[in-house]
């Protein structure tokens, strides 16, 4: 465990506002560096045996203090064969089944874990429905997490749209009725005040990586509420296969207030609160009350992914704890590295600059906003230009059309940078043909709305017109890959969030590519843990957008791709978590010291592996 010492805390601190890099309060850093320091003790709880973190405080907690009585115990005969962690299922060697009392309790046979993959494969392909092969892979990973690992890891383009988008967003849909076991945790309004106890509850304590949602956006779905629960829980499961967190070191949490899912809570199966979302003071404290929490019970570098909350709330959190949390806000910000890093790989296809192009999208929540401000970042520090000169670029379209200048009074915070000057225009089509982007994103949520019409318009002025649809799950795309390509007679570059086959054109096979923030956030989040970084800074997002992009072979634009086939994520991860890290590191925010000579190969040496372990 990494101990800062004063000097280097100062050292630190002095190097990063020597940059003048402001976005971090020097006090907040101050405050929240020092709190850092013994890192071994957490919130003034002493470390004992010679850096065993108390954790919960067992050992520090008063006389008059509530403590939890964990106990730890080895596991055999039937309670090892239950423990998913540890089970191995009919590989036990011969050895193992008579050290460990597994004796009769197996078959005789003795299969590697080569053959159990291969069987669980052929038996998963049996399974029409894609929401019997999420099952079926969610009833593995509760009986035998390294298999499931294994099989995820290599089969990742198989099993990617399994476990994670689109069917997930099935699976969140129905998961009052298929709800077995928790993944998770589960925290209610009803633990308000409690939330601290509720975190000892889980059993593992050196949690690296929360995965937290409310519920309310749930991909393009809208408000599952207690449902949502499936998101955190897959996009855990591809931290640690596409980025090789331990599974252990991961934690999926719902935060259930409410929902006003009228469905839901008539429906005699939900899981959740039965009564409206929490909305103003009892919210944020309620929110406050679980990040203070998650900070006292797991230490400053805990990092904590905000996923699927709605706008509002989504914006707002990441502006109110980044200045004293670990935070990532994937949809705005994995979302918008992903999609950079696709449009700087396209550039190759296309031509020219990113200030050469003009972007507009569909759609100005979360997403559109965050791809929105990272491309004009992007394109101020290649070109010196003001990012305020830079935003002139890029137009927004919402449910009531252009946002432009004119409807400033009544825009919300977040999409106030993008009212340009311009007459006032209701319609996408309208749009399209009055800008005349290069580049037409969709963050709408909202299948189906590039039509015809608006491709052709697209294709019309543009040689290569690149369509990114990115709302998921797949029946919430803007359009299909088919319908792109089809509409640009074979000329659009496109990409999609949910996956789409490739399509054959006029004799010409189109493989899709997908802008999916799944390429990012693994390794985003493996380059932050590997060098205990304190904050998240805007240059990780753009440093992990050229590793991407910089993944992206001539062989692949060749066949017209601008993202590195998921196949090679695990490598394509390390190259994100080593630039993640050296941006860290220069920024003065990284705290495992000192920086590792090659961060690749510390990458590489920090994943986990899902072999099966032997047994003494
Ligand atoms: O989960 C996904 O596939 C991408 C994502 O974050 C979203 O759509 O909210
Ligand atoms: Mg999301």
């Amino acid at each position: 465990m990494m101990l800062l010492n004063r000097p280097k805390i100062l050292r630190l601190l002095v190097g990063r506002r020597e940059r003048g890099k402001e976005f971090i309060r020097a006090s907040a850093v101050m405050g929240s560096a020092l709190e850092e320091m013994p890192n071994d003790r957490v919130n003034g709880i002493d470390a004992v045996g010679g850096g065993v973190r108390d954790v919960y405080g067992e050992d520090s907690a008063t006389e008059d203090q509530f403590i939890t009585p964990w106990t730890f115990s080895v596991a055999s005969g039937y309670t090892l064969l239950r423990n998913p962690r540890h089970n191995k299922g009919l590989a036990f060697t011969e050895k193992e089944r008579d050290a460990h009392y597994l004796r009769g309790l197996l078959p005789p046979i003795v299969l590697s874990q080569e053959i159990q993959e291969k069987k669980f494969m052929h038996m998963l392909r049996q399974y029409q429905v894609p929401l019997q092969r999420y099952m079926a892979m969610m009833d593995l990973q509760e009986m035998n997490e390294r298999l499931f690992y294994k099989l995820l890891i290599d089969h990742v383009e198989e099993l990617l749209p399994v476990v994670y988008t689109p069917t997930v967003g099935e699976a969140c849909q129905k998961y009052g009725s298929i709800f077995k076991r928790p993944q998770g945790i589960f925290i209610s309004l009803k633990e308000k005040g409690k939330i601290q106890e509720v975190l000892k509850n889980w059993p593992e304590r050196n949690i690296q990586v929360i995965v937290v949602t409310d519920g309310e956006r749930i991909l393009g779905l809208g408000d599952l509420g207690c449902q949502g629960m499936g998101i955190p829980v897959g996009k855990l499961s591809l931290y640690t296969a596409l980025g090789g967190v331990r599974p252990s070191a991961c934690l999926p949490i719902t935060l259930d207030v409410g929902t006003n899912n009228e469905k839901l809570l008539n429906d005699e199966f939900y899981i959740g609160l039965r009564h409206k979302r929490a909305t103003g003071q009892e919210y944020a404290d309620f929110l406050f009350e679980f990040m203070s929490a998650v900070k006292q019970n797991y230490g400053e570098r805990i990092l904590i992914q905000f996923e699927d909350f709605a706008n509002h709330n989504a914006f707002e959190l990441l502006e109110k704890y980044r200045t004293t949390h670990l935070v990532f806000n994937d949809d705005i910000q994995g979302t918008a590295s992903v999609v950079l890093a696709g449009l700087v790989a396209s550039l190759k296809l296309l031509g020219g600059t990113l200030a050469d192009h003009t972007f507009l999208f569909l759609g100005a929540g979360e997403a559109g906003t965050g791809i929105a401000e990272l491309i004009a970042l992007e394109m101020s520090k290649k070109t010196n230009a003001p990012v305020e000169e830079m935003r002139k670029k890029i137009w927004l379209v919402d449910s009531k059309g252009l946002v432009v200048r004119s409807r400033i009074e009544s825009l919300q915070q977040f999409k106030k940078p993008w009212a340009h000057e311009h007459k006032p225009v209701k319609t996408l089509l309208e749009a399209v043909q009055a800008i005349k982007p290069t580049v037409l994103i969709g963050t709408s949520g909202v299948g189906r709305t590039f039509t015809q019409d608006v491709i052709e318009a697209m294709a019309s002025f543009n040689k290569k017109p690149l369509i990114l649809a990115l709302s998921n799950p797949t029946s919430q795309s803007e359009c299909t890959a088919e319908e792109a390509y089809t509409w640009s007679k074979g000329r659009a570059i496109f990409a999609s969030g949910s996956p789409f086959d490739p399509v054959e054109h006029d004799g010409k096979v189109f493989v899709p590519g997908q802008a999916n923030n799944a390429y990012i956030f693994p390794g985003f989040g493996l380059g932050l843990i590997m060098c205990g970084a304190i904050r998240v800074h805007d240059d990780m997002l753009l440093a992990a957008s050229e590793a991407l992009a910089a993944q992206v072979t001539d062989e692949h634009f060749a066949k017209g791709l601008i993202y590195p086939p998921f196949k090679d994520i695990r490598k394509i991860s390390s190259h994100i978590a080593a630039n993640v890290a050296a941006k860290a590191y220069e920024l003065g925010l990284a705290s495992r010291l000192p920086q590792p000579r090659d961060l690749v190969k510390y990458a590489e040496s920090c994943m986990y592996s899902p072999m099966y372990r032997f047994y003494r």
